[in-house]
C-alpha cells in the first residue's frame, strides 16, 4: 500500500465505484471483479458494518489497488478507515471538524460539495479535488461547467445519478477528473455473487470512458 495524493486518486481511474459491502466475504471477490474489468480505485462506503473489515481485506490482498473509505461523516470513522489501511477518505459533504481533522492527516481527504460557497470553503483548506454530490440532483454537468468558469482550479468527482447515459456530459468537462457511481455494481449482482457480470459491466464502463475521452 503506497501513499497517494487526491490528484493521483483521480488520475488513477476515470471511474470510482461506490461499493456497498454488506458481508466481508464479498469484499475481495467484488474488488477483484472490478479490477478484472479495469477498475482499481475503490470507494468502500462506511454505510455498512462490514466496510472497515472490507477496506482492511482489500488493502492487504490487493496492494496495487487504491482503496478509499466513503461516506465518512466524522473523525472517528476517518481514523478507523486510516487504521484499516484506507489510502483516501471521501465524504458526501464535510463538516468543520472533518476539515480540521483532515489537516492533521497525510491521507488525502476529498469532501463532498454542492455549492460555490462549499467549494470556496474546501479551497480555503487547500482541498481542490472535490466530490460533487449528488451530481444529477444538483443540476449535473451544466452546473459544473458554470461553476468551474469561476473556480477553474477545482477538479471534481461527480457522484450520484451518474450512469452510462449521462457519462459523456461529465467527461466532456475539463473540471471533471473522475466520476463516481454504482451502475457497474448492481446490488443484486453482489447478492447473487455474479462476479463475472460485474467484470463485464466494469469493462463496458471503461470502454465507454476510453471512447469518450479518446
Ligand atoms: O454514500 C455516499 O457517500 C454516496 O456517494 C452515495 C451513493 O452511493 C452514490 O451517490 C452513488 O449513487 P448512484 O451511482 O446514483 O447509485
Amino acid at each position: 500500500m503506497s501513499k497517494v495524493t487526491a490528484a493521483q486518486v483521480f488520475a488513477a481511474s476515470p471511474i470510482i465505484p461506490v461499493m456497498v459491502i454488506d458481508d466481508v466475504k464479498d469484499a475481495l471477490p467484488l474488488a477483484k471483479a472490478l479490477a478484472d474489468g479495469g477498475i482499481n480505485v475503490f470507494e468502500i462506503t462506511l454505510r455498512t458494518d462490514a466496510a472497515i473489515a472490507s477496506i482492511a481485506a482489500i488493502s492487504q490482498e490487493m496492494p496495487d489497488a487504491i482503496v478509499g473509505a466513503g461516506t465518512v461523516i466524522n473523525p472517528k470513522q476517518y481514523q478507523a478507515a486510516l487504521d484499516a489501511g484506507a489510502q483516501f477518505v471521501i465524504s458526501p459533504g464535510f463538516s468543520p471538524e472533518l476539515l480540521e481533522f483532515s489537516q492533521t492527516k497525510e491521507v488525502p481527504y476529498i469532501p463532498g460539495v454542492a455549492t460555490a460557497s462549499e467549494m470556496i470553503t474546501a479551497l480555503s483548506y487547500g482541498l481542490d479535488h472535490l466530490k460533487f454530490f449528488p451530481a444529477e440532483a444538483n443540476g449535473g454537468a451544466p452546473v459544473l461547467k458554470a461553476v468551474s468558469a469561476a473556480l477553474p482550479q477545482i477538479k471534481f468527482c461527480p457522484t450520484g445519478g451518474v450512469k452510462e447515459a449521462n457519462l459523456a456530459n461529465y467527461l466532456a468537462l475539463d473540471c471533471v477528473g473522475t466520476v463516481g457511481g454504482t451502475w457497474m455494481i448492481p446490488a443484486a449482482a453482489i447478492q447473487s455473487q455474479s462476479w463475472a457480470e460485474i467484470t463485464q459491466l466494469s469493462k463496458k464502463a471503461c470502454e465507454l470512458v476510453a471512447s469518450l475521452r479518446g
